[in-house]
């Protein structure tokens, strides 16, 4: 990592992350944090404009205004079937291929749903809200599962009636109504049965979700995963498919998931030595990571694929069962790095620090609606100037929102040039996951649009709100 130019105490000084260093030129964009499409045009009347999807942004931001989240079609695609065929590969020997469900959580709207049909992704829903998408962008119900730790009877009733392939039992309460649904249905409903298999995983501890101490599935180590097994065994209305672990979220250390598909696993075996079941499906899990910054290395589809095949694999031989169809819910890794959000500079405002520092603070027009996650998570993204080049030297900068809120940033720290004024464009990367899928409307700030990019041409995915939809909702 290089440090600034001016020392490196000028970023240290400020207790700023380790991370943060100044790319050869600001203006340069960090491959790993864009989607694949994007590039700072050179020559012409958009010269130093940053081009996404072959539109430059300042087109984006003439016709769908500010902020927007963009996303690149293409290259949201190209991950998603980047994990299908490196998953089908690598899984192809040992069990005939593999399952993607793409986890609607991190970005679902109704042509998200089309492309993962057309492309031979299936569909992680984790709500009927999730489920009503997926069936409105005409997913096969059969190619969608249903999460959820708590579960409506009317989600449950839905979700059978309309034929999903699998219901995931997050706790005993699942069990004996999604049986009772399944027989006024008159079908036989597939489940997988979630299962807390003790990994402590390596993220931040409001997206671990394989420990003990959480809401999610039922203890492997308490036994109420083997109690769940023998209950549903129980109920001929449920066919028991598997079972499921989803570890955390934002994950870079593959030990954690090895280490949940031995224990599954081992339960799987187990199931076949007490019950006489061998169970065709394990399910384990998304929680793959993304660069949000220089410091992040993510593996690619490919190398999770091989390495979760060898181990599943040499697990199986070892418990001496066969190895069962494997799926994965990846979301943020197919949609995270897929998308950007676009914003305008409103203000700036210079602040001494202690030492003769100074920090910049930049005042777009969004915030904590459009990116919970650096409030909520501490999270690190970067931004760039998108409007223009520039030569000015770089200012430590913070870039704030417009709520009323001190927490309400939306990149921690960034070099940005010093001649950065109202009304340019800046470009925040790796947004398509759980930005626009977490956004609220405090502060009564309508909700922005999802603009899809691709070949040159932009098409709005999801409209933005307005305050008329706001006071509609408004009924007092
Ligand atoms: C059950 C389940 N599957 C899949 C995911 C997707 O995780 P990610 O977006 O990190 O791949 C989540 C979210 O953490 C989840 O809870
Ligand atoms: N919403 C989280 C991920 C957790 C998602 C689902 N279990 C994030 O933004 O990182």
């Amino acid at each position: 990592m290089r440090a600034h130019p001016a020392g490196p105490q000028h970023a240290a000084g400020l207790g700023g992350p380790g991370w943060l260093s100044e790319p050869d030129d600001p203006n340069d964009l960090l491959p790993a944090l864009w989607p694949s499409t994007a590039r700072r045009l050179s020559g012409g009347s958009a010269d130093g404009v940053v081009s996404v999807g072959g539109v430059p942004v300042t087109e984006l931001a003439a016709e769908h205004g500010t902020p927007a989240y963009i996303v690149d079609e293409a290259d949201f695609r190209a991950r998603a079937t980047a994990f299908r065929d490196a998953f089908a590969e690598a899984f192809a020997d040992a069990c005939g291929g593999a399952d993607v469900y793409y986890a609607a959580k991190a970005f679902t709207c109704t042509a998200v749903a089309r492309w993962l049909a057309e492309d031979g992704l299936r569909y992680d829903a984790c709500t009927g809200g999730e489920l009503a998408v997926a069936l409105r962008g005409g997913t096969d119900p059969a190619h969608v599962l249903l999460h959820g730790n708590n579960k409506s009877d009317e989600e449950i009733v839905r979700a059978v009636r309309a034929g999903v392939g699998k219901v995931v039992v997050d706790g005993f309460h699942d069990i004996d109504r999604t049986a009772d649904a399944a027989r006024e249905a008159g079908v036989r409903q597939g489940v997988l049965i979630r299962t807390t298999v003790g990994v402590e995983a390596h993220t931040h501890d409001y997206i671990a979700t394989a420990h003990e101490d959480q809401k999610f599935g039922l203890s492997l180590a308490s036994g109420q995963a083997a109690e769940a097994v023998r209950r549903v065994l129980a109920r001929p209305e449920l066919e028991l498919r598997g079972l499921h672990s989803h570890i955390g979220s934002q994950i870079f250390d593959v030990s954690g998931f090895e280490v949940a598909a031995r224990r599954l696993l081992g339960l799987h075996a187990q199931v076949l030595a007490e019950h006489g079941v061998e169970m065709p499906e394990i399910d384990l899990g998304g929680g793959f990571g993304i660069a949000y910054t220089t410091q992040d290395a993510p593996l690619s589809p490919a190398d999770l694929a091989r390495g979760m095949a060898e181990v599943v694999t040499a697990a199986c031989a070892q418990l001496g069962v066969a190895v069962p169809k494997v799926s994965i819910e990846p979301g943020r890794a197919i949609a995270g790095p897929a998308g950007v959000t676009l914003y305008r500079v409103g203000s700036t405002k210079d602040v001494a620090l202690d030492g003769g520092l100074q920090r910049r603070y930049v005042a777009v027009d969004g915030g904590m609606s459009d990116n919970i996650r650096t409030a909520l998570y501490d999270a690190d993204y970067s931004a760039t100037l998108g409007g223009r080049r520039s030569t000015a030297s770089p200012v430590l900068s913070r870039v704030v929102g417009k709520h009323c809120e001190s927490g309400d940033v939306v990149v921690k720290d960034e070099f940005l040039p010093d001649d950065l004024a109202a009304g340019d464009l800046l470009v925040v990367p790796a947004t398509g996951a759980y930005c626009h899928s977490m956004a609220s409307q405090y502060n009564h700030v309508p909700r922005p649009p999802v603009v899809a990019v691709k070949d040159g041409v932009s098409r709005v995915l999801v409209r933005r709100e307005t305050e008329d939809d706001l006071l509609a909702l408004d009924v007092g």
